[in-house]
């Protein structure tokens, strides 16, 4: 048999999701079909053929069309869900709550009937309660319903890290585990820069500032922006972890998994390092966490469990 192109489907056609569409056609990743809503389908067709004309003078062979119609997305090895509505400043992520349960709710109840073998990444805010979400509407297995957060979270921490020491982005090393809300958790002990541990690097304090920074790294952005938030460290972030999935990589990467008495939670989907490869979620890592580390993540697991309270009940 012919060996086909990968299909990707990016749900919501917004600053993320066109933005997500663009990288992962640079990347060559595969043919990317971008959905929003029908009022908006001209638009999103027309973000898709920009693209499109753009590939001959960036030399990418990838197709790139925007619809309304899950059909044109049918049987797509991934789909990404980007939709919803974004925060503004003075919001939390958890005020999203109540409206984008509904748009993912409806949108994984589509994916569900035309890519039902699909992984399905999912972006929309509050994401780990939207990826609690997304798996009760989809059914799928949980190792292909993977929230992102940690990827981003970590590019953050990753960045004023590198940006401190004045050293290449490419040697710092860190995760970043819990929710995707103020109170994450930047695991200083497994973080290093070149394999040097980075509290040998960088003083206790500086080392707080920079754990501060990260985990309201999403509203520093919301705040300059001023009418919305993040989109290009999001996409990349998107893009990671769909090359991950279909090249089959078996990247150790933070993502929104589900929780089956790893950390000791059950029944909740968290951030946590695992392998990331052509079977989605393959492996769960447990690091030994000391006790503050653990009360901390505690602490971001109670958050979880509250915001998606709001929406179960
Ligand atoms: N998890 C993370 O790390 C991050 C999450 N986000 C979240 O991603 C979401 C999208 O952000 P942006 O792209 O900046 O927002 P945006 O407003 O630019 O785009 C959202 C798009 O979703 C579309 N949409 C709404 N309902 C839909 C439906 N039922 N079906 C298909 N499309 C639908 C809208 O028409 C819009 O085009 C937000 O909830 C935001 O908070 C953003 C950045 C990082
Ligand atoms: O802050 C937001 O609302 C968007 C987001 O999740 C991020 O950039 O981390």
């Amino acid at each position: 048999m012919a060996i086909k192109r990968h299909k990707i489907t990016v749900v919501g056609a917004g600053f993320t999701g066109a933005t997500t569409a663009l990288m992962l056609a640079q990347k060559e990743l595969g043919d990317v079909v971008l959905v929003d809503i029908p009022q908006l389908e001209n638009p999103t067709k027309g973000k898709a053929l920009d693209m499109l004309e753009s590939t001959p003078v960036q030399g990418i062979d990838a197709k790139i069309t925007g619809t309304s119609n899950y059909e044109d997305a049918k049987d797509s090895d991934v789909v990404i869900i980007t939709a919803g509505i974004a925060r503004k400043p003075g919001m939390s992520r958890d005020d999203l709550v109540n409206t984008n349960a509904g748009i993912v709710r409806s949108v994984c109840e589509n994916v569900k009937l035309t890519s039902p073998n699909a992984y399905v990444i999912i972006l929309s805010n509050p994401v780990d309660a939207m990826t609690y979400v997304a798996n009760e509407a989809l059914g799928f297995p949980k190792n292909r319903v993977i929230g992102q957060s940690g990827v981003l979270d970590t590019a953050r921490y990753c960045t004023f890290i590198a940006q401190e020491l004045n050293v290449s982005v490419e040697d710092v090393r860190g995760f970043v585990l819990g929710g995707h809300g103020d109170d994450m958790v930047p695991l200083v002990r497994y973080s290093n820069v070149g394999g040097i541990p980075i509290e040998k690097l960088i003083s206790a304090e500086r080392i707080e500032a920079i754990v501060q920074r990260t985990r309201v790294g999403g509203g520093e952005i919301v705040g300059l922006l001023g009418n919305g938030s993040a989109y290009y460290a999001p996409a990349a972030s998107l893009v990671q972890m769909t090359e991950a999935i279909l090249k089959d990589k078996k990247r150790i990467i933070p993502v929104i998994a589900l929780l089956e008495g790893e950390y000791g939670y059950n029944n909740l989907f968290m951030g946590v390092p695992v392998i990331l490869g052509g079977d989605g979620i393959e492996k769960i890592f447990e690091l030994e966490l000391t006790e503050s580390e653990k009360a901390e993540l505690d602490k971001s697991a109670v958050s979880v469990r509250n915001v998606i309270k709001v929406i179960t009940g």
